[in-house]
């Protein structure tokens, strides 16, 4: 056989088992230490992010990295956000204590990962017409993407979504417009704790098979 074709499909074959073996290994890993990643490492998940498939290859992902202060100034709106949310879905006055313990609490979230990489696409409609739903799943596949490389390089990830993904405060803080999305808040960190187990639905139950 030809040297070249060889040392390819040696190649080819250790990068397949490499991405089997870190897609099995990945899980969301929330407690991480404060230690920053450097600039070089978050990179590479960007990098990563970027090769991910979309339809007429609109690349509708935009990314915002948060890092020391930005993520207490993010966890500022978020409080905020979460109060305006309360009260318009309240009937009756929350009680001023009850109010400030929410908030204490969601505007701690964000310092708990060194980095969070926020994945977002604007101008939905403008890039995928009639079939807005595929801005979405190229932006996901690009933040798996991400935490592939996360895994591989050591650092570990959570996607994390929730109320504050969809609020108009939080978009505006962003530059976002109210009909933009944001698809991830990632953090992302040296991860201090195992990765939890979990084995996952076995496909034969999720596959129909027809031929
Ligand atoms: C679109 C999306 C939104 C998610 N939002 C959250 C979230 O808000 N908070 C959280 O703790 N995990 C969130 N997750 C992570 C899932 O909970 C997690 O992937 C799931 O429990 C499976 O665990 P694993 O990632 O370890 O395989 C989200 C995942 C996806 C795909």
């Amino acid at each position: 056989m030809d040297n070249t074709v060889e040392k390819k499909i040696f190649f080819e074959r250790t990068q397949n088992v490499q991405v089997l073996n870190t897609i099995k290994q990945r899980r969301s890993v929330g407690h991480v230490s404060q230690e920053q990643p450097s600039r070089e490492a978050i990179e590479r998940l960007l990098e990563a992010g970027t090769f991910a498939p979309s339809h007429h290859v609109t690349e509708p992902w935009r990314f915002f990295v948060l890092t020391g202060s930005a993520r207490q100034a993010l966890g500022d709106v978020m409080a905020n956000s979460l109060k305006t949310r309360l009260e318009q879905s309240s009937h009756e006055p929350i009680p001023v204590a009850n109010l400030q313990k929410k908030m204490l609490r969601e505007r701690a979230k964000p310092m708990r990962a060194p980095v969070i990489v926020v994945v977002a696409i604007t101008e939905v409609q403008q890039l995928q017409g009639d079939y807005p739903i595929e801005c979405v799943e190229a932006a996901g596949a690009a933040v798996q993407n991400m935490m592939l490389a996360a895994e591989e390089i050591g650092l570990a990830t959570v996607w994390r979504t929730g109320d504050t993904a969809y609020d108009p405060m939080v978009k505006r803080w962003f530059g976002l417009k109210k009909d933009d999305l944001i698809v991830a808040f990632l953090y992302v960190g040296y991860p201090m704790t195992a990765r939890p187990m979990r084995i996952p639905t076995h496909f034969s139950v999720k596959t129909t098979w027809l031929s």
